[in-house]
């Protein structure tokens, strides 16, 4: 089993992510890191603080040398903007005469619809959103981008997976193009944007960014995840909590402002007939089993079964929305204009970096509950194992 944790608000001084269960042997540097960082940090539309700040990788243990050692492995990144936090954010009591007329320390009282704050400001008691909002804040998921990144060389290195990801739609503006990007493509993805594959859509999109920024709104759209190379057989229809896709689409869920999750075609394949929703098999001496279309997204039953995983993950739109949205302050209870000071205009590039990394320890995961293993070798071994003692292949 492969478990994961982050810790750290988005205000505090870093953040803390830990990674346990991974076997030995993996290859991962802190170079490694600083690039995945650096590629989620990308992205037509974002706000003003990608550019001043910047993340600072710590690898305090389970890697030494260059490899994983099969001792968890635990990351900080540094935020280098915590100086000005410090006193707002102190672990410690401060006292109230050095917080007196500090801007950064105004209690947060109008929620903004569509954050965390009023839920929860509920629930946990505070008057304050400045409580929710540095946790619920995404942040954090420079830390999953971390963890990921350890997860993705496994996968590399175990497996011989590619992950790759990009933008096929963007507030409305979609790719016209149904060609699927391939691992070898990765670069030019990255290189674009709003990381999206076709030259046509990424201007439409572009397009659609400009224009929300000079209207003061903010915009979602949809990112999609592809893994090249996994071998039949992840996870498993024995029982709902073994199924992949359940576990991938919690894993997508569970980032900030991703409201929908489809396998394959999703949604699509609930409007069609079955004679034109489902991948025919064919036997041909050069792949063996095959299907001759992808419409699963490369699971059936819960299960991988050899094609390319295909998983796509709709983001909402920013709720710091600079035109701001109708509130109450909780203060009075009287009609106010929601908190607004800078925010991203449209994060759905930087989402994706994010959803390579959610899918990445995901099906790490599933990897080593179905060959198990404890360094790299050992994993490679299990699999070609596997892999040559299938009887219809
Ligand atoms: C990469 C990324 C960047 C984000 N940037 C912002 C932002 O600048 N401003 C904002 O209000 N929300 C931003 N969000 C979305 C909020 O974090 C999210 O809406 C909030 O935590 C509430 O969670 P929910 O949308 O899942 O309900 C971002 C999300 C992601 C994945
Ligand atoms: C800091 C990051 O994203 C942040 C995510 C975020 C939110 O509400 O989710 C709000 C913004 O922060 P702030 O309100 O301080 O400007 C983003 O910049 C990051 O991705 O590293």
């Amino acid at each position: 089993m492969l478990r994961w944790l982050t810790a750290g608000e988005s205000h505090g001084p870093e953040l803390v992510a830990i990674l346990e269960g991974l076997p030995a042997g993996v290859e991962v540097t802190t170079a490694a890191i600083d690039e995945a960082l650096r590629r989620r940090r990308l992205g037509y539309g974002r706000g003003a603080r990608m550019k001043f700040e910047q993340d600072q990788v710590t690898i305090v243990g389970g890697i030494r040398h260059g490899r994983t050692m099969g001792s968890p492995v635990a990351i900080r990144i540094g935020n280098t903007e915590w100086p000005k936090w410090e006193k707002v954010m102190a672990a410690d009591p401060v006292d109230p005469a050095e917080l007196e007329g500090l801007a950064r320390n105004a209690p947060r009282s109008r929620p903004r619809p569509g954050h965390a704050d009023l839920a929860g400001m509920q629930k946990y008691g505070f008057d304050d959103a400045r409580q929710v909002l540095d946790r619920a804040s995404a942040r954090e998921t420079a830390a999953r981008v971390a963890l990921g990144e350890v997860a993705r060389r496994f996968l590399k290195q175990a497996l011989g997976v590619d992950i790759i990801s990009h933008v096929t739609e963007l507030g409305g503006a979609r790719t016209p193009s149904e060609d699927l990007p391939g691992p070898g493509d990765l670069g030019r993805i990255d290189d674009d944007p709003v990381r999206c594959f076709d030259p046509e859509g990424s201007a439409a999109m572009v397009a659609v960014i400009d224009k929300a920024h000079k209207d003061g709104d903010t915009l979602g759209g949809v990112v999609e995840v592809l893994a090249y190379g996994l071998p039949p057989g992840l996870g498993s229809y024995t029982h709902w909590d073994r199924r992949l896709d359940s576990k991938l689409a919690a894993a997508l869920m569970g980032i900030q402002a991703i409201k929908g999750v489809a396998v394959g075609d999703g949604f699509e394949t609930a409007r069609r007939p079955g004679s034109c929703a489902h991948d025919e098999i064919e036997y041909t001496t050069d792949e063996g089993v095959r299907r001759i279309t992808n419409r699963a997204g490369g699971i059936e039953g819960g299960m991988t079964n050899g094609e390319i995983l295909r998983v796509s993950a709709a983001m909402k739109p920013i709720s710091t929305v600079p035109r701001a949205l109708a509130t109450i302050d909780v203060k009075t209870g009287e009609p106010a204009k929601a908190h607004h000071e800078r925010s991203d205009v449209c994060a759905v590039p930087a989402a994706g970096i994010v959803a390579e990394a959610m899918v990445a320890l995901a099906l790490a995961d599933a990897a080593i509950e179905k060959f198990g293993g404890d360094s790299v070798e050992e994993v490679a071994r299990n699999l070609s194992g596997y892999l040559s003692s299938m009887v219809i292949k």
